[in-house]
């Protein structure tokens, strides 16, 4: 050693190669010296380490308790513990402490000799490594001095630059509801109660921290407090979403089922207690089995076997409900496999709207099926109703007896009534029952006729009724009823008489229950129609005879109208005389234009055995016979005898007349004197002239 120099220089190189970290410490706690390794330790340099105290290095002593630790220093000469550093930048390392007393020109000073704990340092990594896995990070407050230790990854998980940062009055701005943190920091450090509550922070997007506190106790006394950061973010992300796809399952409109091979339902979604009406408690005792007592193993082991093969089983079901109704079902099932075992995630959706979709639309199909049958019918039965060329429009009549015959036309009509119309062959009925369909309420919908008297006895009944094919030999299509076109409107059946008895009760249960059984069918057809009938024939008698039903007639009979022959109407006779004359000149085209006075009275005297029908037919054949354009008498005039013996149904009056007419004739019209009619028939002049003005005979009278 050359000098006192060169030894303290070589006292220091020594000093800071010694494998210790060393410090001198004034009594006022100030560091006057320390070696490299102490310096490289806690990060500052040697003159900042000389600006320092020593609580500024170890956290374990606090200005206030640094008198204690003097003295038992200087007591003991020597003293060893565990003390913990803290470094410049703010962390924290556990050290184990030899200090010793020395005095050197009559001052006492400290020299501390310091090694970080190899064993701490050990599980300070090992717990800083399983911290930053886990995502947790530990602190401790020390209540005593304000103090708080911290892991590094407690100061990583709130971004913390140092312990610090983590204090109380700090540590509250990291989370969004600081107000909370506070206030639960404030029960732990002031009355000892713990916590772990999820917090959210201030960071964009912001983090879940899970943050837990608990107290430690000296005696009854809260010391320190200790504390959990645990960055809870991705579970918290996976927990949303789990809870999203949960409500997205339970809320979907599809029932979700998962079960296994063995029919263990495991998974559904909360759907099924609104749509199925099980409780949750319920459900979750069931099986595949209970819930649905139709599924059989076998169906289900088949179920099974396709999802192995195929991965996919689609197929429609009905479900039931608690309450044991059911609904249709569309069922897509996959096939999952998870640790070997099977199972099936199936998407049940209800198609109870859809089945009654197709229903309505099937029953739209039939109807429409049903109303184009019903117009080609119709158009059928029309065009052949054009083809004869009827034209029912014009009801010609004045006289005071026809105007009450169409007074009950009018009455009856806009009614729902069945009506029946009698009256002679020729008067007109047909055309009545036009008239009042023509003002109903049903004027838009057909007026069907069928004529009894026309068709063969076994015919009738298929023509009313309609047929199946096949329900006869020579029914080879089905076939539309005449009831069947009448639909909606009115059915004209004329010379209801000749209706066979056996036909008659069919009939009546169309107008008791307005339905009937189609030939060779086997449904029962309803129909709404109102039935007009007529007839020339005495009813009353038929009913008599045992040839017509008695609650037929009366069924029928509900409104009846006697149409008047037109001898009764003899007013009547020039208007429709004229009325066909124009017809049937304009028809043939020839020029007639009016009846002449001599005609007029030709036929005022003539009485129509054949009604009005003979009166046209009668004036048809004059049209063609004779030239215009006055119609003039000729032959076209029946002669008396054959009027007299086409008649087959006169009444009592008629035949009286026609009997007065053939006596005045023999007599030469004259009526009184011994060779008067009134000689021949036995009776006063007086009487006879009043008979005779009664049934419209006038004395003079000129047939040619
Ligand atoms: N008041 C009238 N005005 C004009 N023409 C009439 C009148 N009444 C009847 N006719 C005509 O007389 C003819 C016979 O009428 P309709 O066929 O209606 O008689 P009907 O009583 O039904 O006969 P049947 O009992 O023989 O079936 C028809 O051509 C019809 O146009």
């Amino acid at each position: 050693m050359s000098n006192i120099t060169d030894e303290l220089e070589l006292k220091g190189w020594l000093m800071d190669r010694l494998p210790y970290e060393m410090v001198w410490v004034r009594e006022d706690s100030q560091i006057i010296y320390a070696n490299a390794r102490f310096c490289k330790g806690v990060g500052y340099s040697l003159k900042e380490c000389m600006k320092l105290k020593v609580s500024d290095i170890n956290v374990t002593v606090t200005p206030e308790s640094w008198k204690n630790h003097w003295e038992e220093v200087m007591t003991k000469g020597a003293v060893q513990f565990r003390a913990v550093h803290k470094t410049k930048k703010g962390k924290f390392y556990e050290v184990e402490v030899h200090v010793q007393k020395f005095s050197y020109n009559g001052n006492s000073y400290i020299c501390g000799t310091t090694n970080e704990f190899s064993e701490s340092s050990f599980y300070k990594n090992l717990i800083d490594n399983t911290h930053s896995i886990a995502n947790v990070g530990g602190w401790e407050l020390n209540l005593h001095d304000g103090s708080i230790l911290a892991t590094n990854c407690a100061l990583d998980i709130l971004n913390a630059e140092n312990s610090e940062e983590l204090t109380p009055p700090k540590v509250i701005y990291k989370f969004k509801d600081s107000g909370r943190f506070k206030f639960l920091l404030g029960e732990v450090i002031r009355k000892g109660i713990a916590f772990d509550e999820l917090f959210e922070t201030k960071d964009s997007p912001p983090r879940y921290i899970r943050a837990v506190a608990k107290p430690i106790l000296k005696g009854d006394k809260i010391y320190k407090v200790l504390g959990v950061y645990q960055d809870v973010t991705e579970i918290k992300h996976k927990e949303n979403d789990v809870t999203l796809y949960k409500t997205i399952i339970d809320n979907a409109q599809d029932l979700i089922y998962v079960y296994n091979d063995k029919g263990d339902l495991l998974h559904y979604s909360e759907s099924l207690i609104e749509k199925l009406g099980f409780s949750k408690k319920e459900l979750n005792k069931m099986s595949m089995f209970d819930l649905d007592t139709s599924v059989t193993r076998e169906f289900y082991n088949s179920h099974f076997e396709e999802l192995r093969e195929k991965g996919l089983h689609r197929f429609e079901w009905l479900i039931s409900r608690k309450d044991g109704t059911k609904f249709p079902v569309d069922i897509t099932a996959s096939h999952l496999k998870y640790y070997d075992e099977d199972y099936s995630c199936a998407v049940v959706r209800d198609i109870t709207a859809k089945k009654m979709r197709d229903l309505k639309l099937y029953e739209a199909l039939e109807e429409i099926k049903f109303l184009k049958e019903r117009l080609e019918n119709e158009n059928e039965y029309l065009q052949e109703e054009i083809s004869n060329k009827i034209n029912f429009n014009n009801i010609i009549g004045q006289s005071q007896a026809y105007k009450s015959v169409l007074i009950q036309v009018d009455q009856v009509a806009p009614t729902e009534a069945t009506v029946l119309i009698t009256g002679e062959s020729g008067t007109g009925k047909e055309l009545l029952a036009r008239a009042i369909h023509n003002s109903s309420g049903r004027k838009n919908r057909p007026l069907i006729k069928l004529n009894c008297a026309t068709l063969p006895k076994d015919l009738i009944e298929s023509e009313l009724f309609g047929h199946k094919k096949g329900a006869f030999t020579g029914a080879i299509a089905n076939k539309a009823g005449k009831f069947t076109l009448a639909d909606g409107g009115t059915i004209f059946l004329d010379e209801i008489g000749e209706l066979p008895i056996e036909l008659q009760p069919k009939l009546l249960r169309v107008l008791q229950e307005g339905e009937y059984d189609e030939l060779g069918g086997t449904k029962t057809i309803k129909i709404d129609v109102r039935i007009i009938a007529a007839t020339n024939r005495d009813l009353k008698e038929m009913i008599r005879e045992g040839q017509f039903r008695e609650d037929l007639y009366y069924r029928l009979n509900v409104f009846p109208i006697h149409n008047i022959p037109l001898r009764a109407r003899k007013d009547d006779i020039p208007l429709l005389a004229q009325f066909f004359l124009e017809k049937y000149s304009a028809k043939a085209g020839k020029t007639f234009k009016r009846l002449s006075k001599d005609t007029i009275d030709a036929l005022m005297h003539y009485n129509f055995p054949g009604n009005i029908r003979e009166l046209e037919n009668m004036i048809e054949r004059a049209v063609i016979v004779e030239n215009g354009p006055t119609l003039k008498p000729g032959n076209w005039i029946p002669e008396k005898d054959i009027v007299a013996a086409s008649n087959d149904f006169k009444s009592f009056e008629a035949n009286q007349r026609d009997y007065i007419i053939e006596v005045l004739d023999h007599t030469n019209w004259r009526v009184s004197g011994p060779n008067g009619a009134a000689k021949i028939l036995k009776m006063k002049d007086k009487t006879l002239f009043a008979k005779m003005k009664r049934l419209g005979i006038e004395k003079k009278i000129s047939l040619k």
